[in-house]
């Protein structure tokens, strides 16, 4: 009987791997199917350690999540390489900005991930089973963002409850994913919101995934990302009416450095 489920096994595992081999599409579909039900299960496990650890919602829950998602890249032969961690080092809260490419960017969030530190979220991802339950006991900002003037109320709390927590918040100013090595245009949520709060903006920047990972052509194979984290952007006397000039600016570094580390020529002076 038990040979019987063994040899049974030992043949799945061979018509997934011969699968995985001749169609790239089935690889694409196995490897992200494997990566959600990784985060699924590994939230629900999560879940437990920090409602005992923690109690409930708390940004302290942040450092469960990370030691968790930090032995992810090792199942895709992932490998981060980082620049620049000291640039984090600032007295008290700060926005942090990157580049948003996959929902493989939860690895790259962990791998650098400073302590005190909450990410802005869509609504939306409150509904995805454990992973909702994990993203909100680790204290994620969910925003709405089919409504503006919603989105523009729960930041201006934020801004006001950064200091008194020494939060850092950390947003993906391109609003939505964007996995074709170059930048979207920024919102300027989190910039309106560093004014707000006269706190530095800190730019991470992941280089382009397009060498490993491209969902539109099934790639996913084992990759380097290379992250840098830029030095702070100060905001001390800025007013509203500077929030553009910041959003440029920041936009402009973030897209020269994403070029760099990806091995691309500039093009950020011809077109933005
Ligand atoms: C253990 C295993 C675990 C496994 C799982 C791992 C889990 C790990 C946990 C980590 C979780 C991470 C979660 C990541 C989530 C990633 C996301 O969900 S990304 C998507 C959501 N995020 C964002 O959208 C943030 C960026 N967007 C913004 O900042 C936007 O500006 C906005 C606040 C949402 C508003 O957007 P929009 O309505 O599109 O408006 P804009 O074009 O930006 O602005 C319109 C207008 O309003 C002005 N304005 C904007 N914000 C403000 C403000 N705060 N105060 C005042 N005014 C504001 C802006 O200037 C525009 O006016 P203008 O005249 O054109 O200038
Ligand atoms: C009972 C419900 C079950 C639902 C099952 C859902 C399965 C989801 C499982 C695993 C997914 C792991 C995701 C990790 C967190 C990813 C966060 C993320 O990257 O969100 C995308 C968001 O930034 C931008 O969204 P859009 O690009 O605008 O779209």
């Amino acid at each position: 009987m038990e040979l019987g489920w063994l040899l049974c096994g030992t043949a799945v595992l061979l018509l997934l791997h011969v699968l995985m081999e001749l169609s790239p599409a089935v690889n694409f579909a196995l490897r992200i199917g494997f990566y959600c039900v990784l985060c699924l299960v590994s939230s629900a496990l999560a879940a437990a350690a920090c409602l005992l650890v923690n109690g409930g919602r708390t940004v302290k829950n942040m450092r469960i999540i990370k030691a968790v998602v930090k032995t992810f890249k090792y199942f895709f032969g992932l490998r981060f390489e980082v620049k620049g961690l000291e640039n984090f080092e600032v007295e008290g809260p700060a926005i942090i900005v990157s580049n948003h490419q996959s929902i493989l960017d939860m690895m790259g969030l962990m791998e650098v991930l400073p302590d005190n530190c909450v990410q802005v979220g869509k609504k939306e991802l409150m509904y995805t089973g454990t992973v909702g339950l994990i993203i909100y006991l680790g204290g994620v900002i969910f925003i709405n963002r089919k409504s503006t003037s919603s989105a523009k109320m729960v930041m201006a709390e934020v801004a006001k409850t950064m200091a008194a927590e020494n939060l850092k918040v950390w947003v993906y100013p391109e609003g939505t994913r964007n996995c074709t090595g170059d930048l979207l245009p920024f919102k300027k949520g989190a910039f309106h919101l560093a004014v707000q709060a006269q706190v530095p903006v800190i730019p991470v920047v992941y280089s382009s995934f397009t060498t490993f990972y491209n969902p539109k052509t099934n790639l996913f194979t084992s990759g380097k990302i290379k992250v840098e984290i830029l030095p702070p952007i100060e905001t001390k006397g800025l007013t509203s009416d500077d929030v553009t000039d910041l959003t440029d600016r920041c936009f402009h570094t973030m897209r020269e450095t994403l070029f760099r580390l990806s091995g691309r020529p500039s093009e950020a002076k011809d077109s933005s």
